[in-house]
C-alpha cells in the first residue's frame, strides 16, 4: 500500500459532486493564520484529525467532530486539517463542515480532478492539498488557478526537489514538505531539512513529528508544522496540542 495504491482507489470510487457551490463564503487564510500564531508566540501547529491511516490502522474513534476542532482552537492551533478519504483514513467530506470553528479548515485527501475544487469549497473548505507528484505542470497550474478561483490558496504537497520544480512552475505559494515517503511510507524528518530551504513560499513541515523537540527542529526550517498521528493517539488531544504550541523544549 503506497500512495500510488491509494490515488487508483480514489480515482475508481470517485463519483462527480453535483452539489451546488453557495458561492458567497469568503475562505480563511491558512497563510495569515500561521503568521498571526507566529506573531503572539505560539508555535504554528495545524492540528489533524484523522481517524485512522494505512500505517498506524486506527489512531482514534472520533464520534463527534466539532468539540475536538474547537478544542484544537482553544489549544492554539493556526488551522484544522481534515481527513475526508473515507476507505484508508476515516474521513468524511462530512467532517469538513462539522470542523469550522473559525481557523482555516484544510481538505486532506487524494484530490485529482477539477471538480473536486468546487466540491471542496461546497463542503466547507478553506484550502485543499494537491500532490504535485498526481500532476503535469500544466494540471497543477490549472488546479491552482481554480482553487483560487474560490478564494482558496491550495497546499502543495512536495516530497522531492522535482516535485518543488513542478510546483514552483505551476505557480504554488503554499508548501507543505510531506516527510513520510510516498512509496515506503516510511518517515525521514530529514527531509524537512534538506527540501525546506530550496523552497521560495510559505512552508509547513507535515508528517512523523511528535515531540516539542522534533517540533522546533521542524520550524527552524519552515513556518509551520502539520500533526495528526500525535494528537490523535493522545489521551487528550487539545491538551497534548496545547503542551506543542506553548511549550518550549
Ligand atoms: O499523522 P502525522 O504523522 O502527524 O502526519 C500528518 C499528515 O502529514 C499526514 O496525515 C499526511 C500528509 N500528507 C498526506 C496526504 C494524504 C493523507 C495524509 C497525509
Amino acid at each position: 500500500m503506497n500512495f500510488t495504491d491509494i490515488l487508483q482507489a480514489c480515482k475508481r470510487d470517485y463519483v462527480p459532486f453535483e452539489g451546488d457551490a453557495r458561492p458567497g463564503r469568503r475562505p480563511l487564510s491558512l497563510a495569515d493564520f500561521i503568521d498571526r500564531a507566529a506573531k503572539d508566540g505560539r508555535w504554528p501547529v495545524i492540528a489533524e484529525i484523522k481517524p485512522a491511516s494505512p500505517t498506524a490502522g486506527r489512531l482514534r474513534r472520533i464520534d463527534d467532530i466539532e468539540p475536538l476542532a474547537r478544542s484544537f482552537k482553544e489549544n492554539g492551533a493556526c488551522g484544522i486539517s481534515v481527513l475526508t478519504e473515507p476507505r484508508f483514513f476515516g474521513g468524511s467530506v462530512e467532517s469538513l463542515e462539522k470542523a469550522r470553528c473559525g481557523l482555516p479548515v484544510l481538505r486532506k485527501d487524494f484530490l485529482f480532478h477539477p471538480a473536486q475544487i468546487k466540491e471542496s469549497y461546497a463542503l466547507g473548505a478553506d484550502s485543499l492539498l494537491l500532490i504535485s507528484s498526481f500532476f503535469s505542470t500544466d494540471s497543477l497550474a490549472g488546479m491552482i488557478a481554480g482553487s483560487r478561483s474560490y478564494g482558496m490558496e491550495p497546499l502543495v504537497e512536495v516530497h522531492s526537489e522535482g516535485d518543488i520544480e513542478r510546483a514552483e512552475s505551476a505557480g504554488a505559494s503554499l508548501y507543505a514538505v510531506n516527510n513520510r515517503d510516498k512509496d515506503t511510507l516510511e518517515v525521514d524528518l530529514g527531509r524537512t531539512a534538506r527540501l525546506a530551504p530550496l523552497i521560495d513560499g510559505t512552508v509547513v513541515s507535515a508528517s512523523g513529528i511528535e515531540t516539542a523537540g522534533q517540533l522546533a527542529e521542524a520550524l527552524s526550517y519552515c513556518d509551520a508544522a502539520l500533526i495528526g498521528g500525535a494528537l490523535m493517539r493522545a489521551p487528550d488531544p487539545g491538551e497534548a496540542l496545547r503542551s506543542l504550541v506553548y511549550g518550549r523544549p
